[in-house]
């Protein structure tokens, strides 16, 4: 590392850390939208390499609360990282990880999130690939013929400015039944999920919200009829979230009906969605795409164990390697005991953050030869441990 020092960046330094961003992502950020686009290094810790006076890496993390299954525990969620091309391959991020590592500890966050860029860097730092989204299309150039009563009550459009106060308790129920979610507050919502129209990069219309009274919405913004090559409007989900399968196949219905548009695009919808089952043509519904979303990193193995709850009750030994955080070491029970007992599983701290929304199958990672198994059937039992009603799900982007 030389020279370089890693240290918290200054208020006084965030028009540097997105000029940093900004050179590392290939982008750029108009005059206009600069100080908008500084809110989420704002509410983050900000942990920066230092060479002399000039930033040469940054990692943002950002206090938030994640939905684990029966737990909402402090998380950082890693966001804004990045290191000057000149200054790759020094170990600078590893610096900065230790740091971040760290001060999670220091703060008793027992988990620590992100959404990679480029996936092979992250299991090294101790994440595992927590959940997967997938990316819907469905043909709705005919009516959705569904097999379920849809929900008759009525729907109504709401502008931006209701959104948060009507679509948080929706929001809040629906992570409590589902783990991988963010909790909300008014900013995350106003500026990480309801984005204007002129804060996107694309020729999509403005953000447009419908609400099934207090049981479920979509987000949504459209595109009409391509003229020039006739390729249908389309309508871009950018979330959807019901308390009943009749809610959900209420919404799929209606943008499904929106005049002008022959095709939904829904680019992360969790991998156990409804919908392919609920048409009464399968085939109008086609999986696209099936992608890596939340890293999970535990940064306290027995406080998250002790959190979680459990499907089954299990007297299992999880013997746990963290060559990062050596506290986590050590033989623990699914209560977050340590024992002595000899171990029915081992694990890498990032396998265990892979398991642990209950979205990756312990029995697939020793297939894989990902994590031994000691004691014959103890994968089926600690996935009938890890077993939750519904797959983890991530559409908070960071
Ligand atoms: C959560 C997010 O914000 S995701 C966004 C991440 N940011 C980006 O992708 C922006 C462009 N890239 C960068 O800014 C930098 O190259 C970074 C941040 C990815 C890496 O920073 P560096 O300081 O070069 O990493 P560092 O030198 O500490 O290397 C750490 C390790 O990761 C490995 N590594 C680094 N980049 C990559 C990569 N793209 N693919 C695979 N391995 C990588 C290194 O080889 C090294 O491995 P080792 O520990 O086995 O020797």
């Amino acid at each position: 590392m030389g020279d370089l020092e890693i240290r918290e960046i200054p208020e006084s330094d965030l028009e540097r850390m997105l000029d940093l961003a900004n050179m590392v992502f290939h982008s750029r950020t108009e005059d206009d939208q600069r100080e908008r686009s500084l809110w989420m290094p704002r509410r983050s810790e900000r942990i920066g390499a230092y060479e002399g006076d000039t930033l040469v890496g940054q990692l943002g993390a950002l206090p938030m609360k994640l939905a684990v299954p029966g737990a909402v525990p402090d998380c950082s969620a890693i966001t804004w990282v990045g290191v000057l091309p000149t200054h790759r391959r020094r170990g600078v991020l590893t610096a900065m990880m230790e740091r971040m590592h760290a001060d999670a500890v220091e703060a008793g966050r027992p988990v620590a999130a992100l959404w990679a860029s480029q996936a092979g860097i992250y299991g090294r730092y101790g994440f595992g690939l927590a959940n997967r989204s997938l990316h819907l299309e469905v043909d709705s150039s005919r009516p959705l013929a569904l097999r379920i009563e849809a929900d008759p009550r009525p729907l109504r459009l709401i502008g931006r400015d209701q959104a948060a106060e009507v679509l948080g308790p929706i929001h809040a129920r629906a992570i409590a039944r589902r783990p991988g979610g963010l909790v909300r507050d008014a900013e995350w919502w106003e500026r990480a999920i309801l984005i204007p129209a002129e804060e996107r990069q694309d020729d999509y219309g403005e953000l447009r919200i419908v609400v099934l009274e207090g049981g479920g919405y979509a987000i949504y913004r459209t595109r009409g009829e391509n003229e020039e090559t006739g390729a249908p409007g389309i309508v871009r989900l950018e979330e959807l979230e019901a308390d009943t399968p009749a809610v959900e196949a209420a919404l799929w219905r209606f943008l499904a009906s929106i005049d002008l548009t022959g095709r939904i695009q829904a680019f992360s919808r969790p991998v156990d969605d409804l919908l392919p089952l609920l048409t009464v043509d399968p085939d109008q519904v086609v999986v696209k795409g099936d992608w890596g979303a939340l890293w999970l990193r535990l940064i306290d193995v027995p406080a998250a164990l002790r959190m979680r709850s459990w499907a089954v009750e299990e007297s299992l030994v999880i013997e746990v390697k963290d060559a990062r955080l050596p506290a986590n070491e050590g033989r623990w029970r699914l209560t977050g005991e340590t024992t002595g007992d000899e171990p029915d599983l081992t694990f890498g701290v990032s396998e265990l953050g892979s398991v642990y929304l209950g979205g990756t199958q312990v029995q697939r990672l020793v297939r894989a030869g990902l994590v031994t198994e000691h004691t014959p059937g103890a994968a089926r039992r600690f996935d009938a441990a890890l077993d939750v009603p519904l797959a983890p799900h991530t559409n908070d982007d960071f």
